[in-house]
């Protein structure tokens, strides 16, 4: 698309976002106490946020302006953080970490694929080199140390000559076999035509009766393919086929991805013009405007200096540097109101400091005050009903806007056809710039004017300097506060560069390569009913893509975005639960893979009998979270996590010291802060086996991962397949397959798919296409999931804080609360009654 497309298509979302923003700011002031009605105003917002950062997404990726980019950037950080912020809202209203929108996705006439949650570009793009250099030294540490050896399927072993020459015996002498075969066959054919014509040959042919035997059989042929075709033709015209092209990827596509990568190139290279020419327009400003500024600020301070002296009687002081230069006199204030200004900050300070000491002798009384006055406000919301909590990335998108509407919305670029940067708005920048530089300057030179004015005219003596003094004391309470800081994160490995470290994490197994698979590798399919079982009450079993989505949400955009991650819900640690092979080891790559995050491998197996001791355990994770702070953003993995919280360790387990690092995890959760980067993922088949507070008290975030349904089950069977090499034909039935594979997982599906699909199999597919009978034998070998384990997780999951706050909500706990309600309404109403 060309750039005038992508500027339209910015300009519209903007105009979405400023709506949807002047709606936000009318709802946070209202306060709604209807459950539903909450939870359909929070889950439009929601979906209109998606479709914003959805459209903003693209824009930014592929639009070169180097100056808008850095706005649309800001806007979309601050969407993200928005979609982040409202997510956590309905977890908090709903009690439950899957939301369905399938009504709401209706009225407002989208697909459910338009709730994907996109992953931004330039999470991996802006790192790319970074990434790639990372991946080179890790493959060679791997080489080095032998480490890297791939699980080969299929391992060569040498043979002796004797035997790999009586193979070629056995095979030449087959082929002979063959040969001799055919040839022999061809004579006893030869032999049987003459047969027949000696015997046919007595007869008198009928050619007419010939004739009409072949036009019989030829007809008949004609006709089962003329059918056959207009069958097809039928049934791609009432759309229950897709037309034969359909899955081929059209020209027009290639030609599309073509310039996309060009722009990407133009891009760059704007970026290049625009970082140079920010220090070569500041240098010719300089040249050119700096004295003139100079003079103009000189001329200003000294006729301030003597407007005042006319205005008061006295020069005036001269504000020091901390508070801001001259600076602060100039902005938009007359000289007068200025020393008002600083007459009546000194007299608020004084109030102040009175203040202060008061509080300081009656500092017991308030706490209880405070916290009655908690609870008091704590029962006030409650009665007054639910409001939008405070939002921090409102406001960054407002502002966002505004410079959107001010610079952007209204601008004429008829001269700039190729969209690079603007001179003229780096000039307004610079200049401001330039300012503020040549006022330091400036200021010295007239501070030391005044004073010469101050001896010559009123003939005062120097006053002693304060800012120096205050310089001096403000700079002992800090080095007093970042000596304390540096006691309590006592570096152990101080000595050693992070190189160093990463080095030997590799060598220990702790740091391993991540798979590269993308989250959208991750298939399944949307869950089309969930409203609608829940009206009824019945509880939908998620599908695979809520689960990618909530992947997305809580583990790939906080990592991607530092803006986001700082600012937004902080989500530390994440629990995936679920049977084997629903892909929960798939699912912590692909957060890797789509961050460019390093992998930490904590399981309890991988730790085992490395790094003994109480000192070692500490060493390794102190490298191995300052390997991961240094290095963010990162990943780290615990494998078979309910290991580490068992209730009673198996004895069979006990040599491997599982339970190792269940004391340290919660004081890891604790050392990570916003800025960290780091998510602790853990995966389980088995959560029920550990011990459910301490469980839960490291896992923030628990999301359980189901076995497929059947909508789910049938793209993947259908894509894995295809993936593989097959092809999928009429004789193939995939309904059916999938229909029968309920209770099999995604792990089973790919192992039988690879164990079919094999080299032989998929040649033999021109004559020979695929069935389902086929996979269904070899699945008959595995054992699925069956509705108990099912059950086992759903009672575990009902176990955990939030599921039992769900459980309370859904039976006795609306009910409860309704009644309060009503008991209050009473009472209201006997007042007013009295009254
Ligand atoms: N939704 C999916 N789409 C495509 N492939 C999938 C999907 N889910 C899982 N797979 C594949 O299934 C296989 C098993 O997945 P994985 O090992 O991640 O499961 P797991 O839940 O971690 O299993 P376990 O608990 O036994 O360790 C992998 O080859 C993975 O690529």
């Amino acid at each position: 698309m060309s750039n005038a497309m992508y500027n339209k298509m910015w300009h519209q979302t903007q105009e979405a976002l400023n709506s949807l923003l002047d709606k936000e700011s009318q709802n946070m002031m209202e306060s709604q106490s209807n459950q539903v009605f909450i939870f359909q105003m929070l889950a439009t917002f929601y979906i209109k946020y998606v479709q914003i950062f959805r459209n903003l997404e693209d824009v930014y990726d592929q639009i070169v302006h180097p100056q808008k980019r850095i706005l649309i950037r800001k806007i979309l950080d601050g969407v993200m953080g928005r979609v982040l912020e409202l997510k956590n809202e309905m977890v908090e209203l709903e009690l439950t970490e899957f939301h369905y929108f399938d009504d709401i996705l209706q009225d407002l006439k989208l697909a459910p694929q338009q709730l994907d949650i996109p992953i931004p570009k330039y999470f991996l793009k802006e790192k790319l080199e970074v990434i790639k250099g990372r991946e080179k030294i890790l493959a060679q540490i791997l080489a080095d140390t032998g480490l890297d050896i791939p699980e080969k399927k299929y391992t060569v072993k040498g043979i002796p000559l004797e035997e790999a020459v009586k193979l070629i015996q056995i095979a030449e002498r087959a082929r002979q076999g063959r040969l001799r075969a055919m040839f022999m066959k061809q004579i006893f054919l030869q032999e049987y035509r003459a047969k027949q014509a000696k015997i046919l040959g007595e007869k008198v042919a009928d050619v007419g009766a010939a004739a009409l035997q072949i036009q019989k059989v030829w007809r008949g042929f004609h006709q089962c393919k003329k059918t056959e075709k207009q069958r097809e033709e039928e049934m791609i015209f009432l759309g229950m086929k897709p037309p034969p092209l359909f899955n081929e990827v059209s020209a027009t596509v290639i030609q599309a991805e073509k310039v996309s990568s060009l722009r990407n190139e133009v891009q760059i290279k704007h970026e290049e013009n625009y970082k140079e020419a920010l220090v070569t327009i500041k240098d010719d400003l300089k040249l050119i405007e700096g004295l003139d500024i100079k003079e103009n600020l000189q001329d200003q301070i000294r006729h301030w200096f003597i407007e005042c002296r006319n205005l008061t009687g006295t020069f005036p002081e001269y504000p020091n540097v901390e508070e801001g230069g001259s600076a602060i006199i100039f902005s938009n204030k007359t000289p007068q109101q200025v020393t008002e200004d600083i007459i009546a900050n000194q007299e608020e300070e004084e109030k102040n400091k009175k203040k202060n000491k008061k509080k300081a002798t009656t500092s017991k009384k308030p706490k209880k005050e405070k916290e009655k006055k908690g609870t008091k406000e704590k029962n006030k919301e409650e009665d007054e009903g639910w409001k939008m909590s405070p939002s921090v990335f409102l406001s960054m998108m407002e502002e966002g806007n505004n410079v959107y509407k001010d610079l952007w919305k209204n601008k004429d670029e008829s001269w700039n056809f190729p969209q690079d940067y603007d001179p003229e708005l780096i000039k307004q920048e610079k200049r401001k710039e330039l300012e503020s530089e040549i006022r330091v300057q400036v200021d010295e030179l007239m501070r030391q004017e005044l004073k010469n004015l101050k001896l010559a005219v009123d003939r005062e003596k120097e006053p002693p300097v304060k800012a120096a003094k205050k310089k001096g004391g403000k700079k002992k309470g800090k080095k007093g506060k970042k000596g304390k800081r540096g006691k309590k994160d006592k570096d152990l490995t101080a000595d050693r560069t992070i190189e160093s470290l990463y080095k030997e994490l590799v060598e220990e197994g702790l740091l391993i390569q991540a798979l590269k698979v993308n989250l959208s590798d991750y298939i399944g399919e949307y869950s089309y009913l969930g409203t609608t079982l829940r009206q009824v009450s019945i509880e939908p079993m998620p599908s695979l893509l809520d689960v990618r989505q909530l992947i997305a949400l809580y583990g790939i955009l906080p990592l991607g975005s530092a803006t986001v991650h700082e600012k937004a819900p902080l989500v530390k640690s994440l629990l995936l639960a679920g049977p084997s092979g629903v892909g929960k080891k798939m699912l912590v790559h692909a957060i890797c893979t789509e961050t460019g995050a390093n992998l930490f491998n904590l399981s309890a197996a991988n730790i085992a009998g490395k790094y003994p001791g109480k000192n070692g355990l500490q060493m390794m994770l102190h490298v191995v979270i300052k390997v991961a702070r240094e290095l963010q953003p990162s990943v780290v993995w615990i494998g078979d996590t309910e290991k580490t919280f068992y209730k009673k360790v198996p004895s069979a387990e006990r040599m491997i010291e599982p339970k190792r690092l269940k004391k340290q995890l919660p004081k890891i959760l604790r050392l990570l802060k916003p800025d960290d980067r780091i998510l602790i993922v853990g995966t389980t088949q088995r959560p029920f086996d550990a011990e459910l507070q301490s469980f839960c008290r490291v896992y923030q975030k628990i999301i359980l991962v189901p076995r497929p349904d059947y909508a789910s089950r049938l793209v993947l069977w259908r894509q894995i397949i295809q993936r593989n090499g097959g092809i999928i034909t009429n004789a193939l039935n995939i309904s059916s397959l999938a229909k029968v594979t309920d209770g099999f997982t995604q792990g089973h599906i790919v192992e039988v798919v690879q164990g079919v699909l094999t080299d032989r199999r998929i040649r033999q597919q021109t004559y020979k296409p695929l069935t389902a009978a086929e996979f269904v034998t070899m699945l008959t070998s595995m054992s699925p999931v069956y509705q108990e384990e099912e059950d086992s997780f759903k009672d575990w999951y009902a176990k955990t804080p939030m599921g039992k706050k769900r459980a309370l909500a859904l039976t006795g706990g609306d009910t409860e609360k309704e009644k309060d309600k009503g008991k209050k309404k009473e009472k209201k109403g006997k007042k007013e009654k009295k009254k």
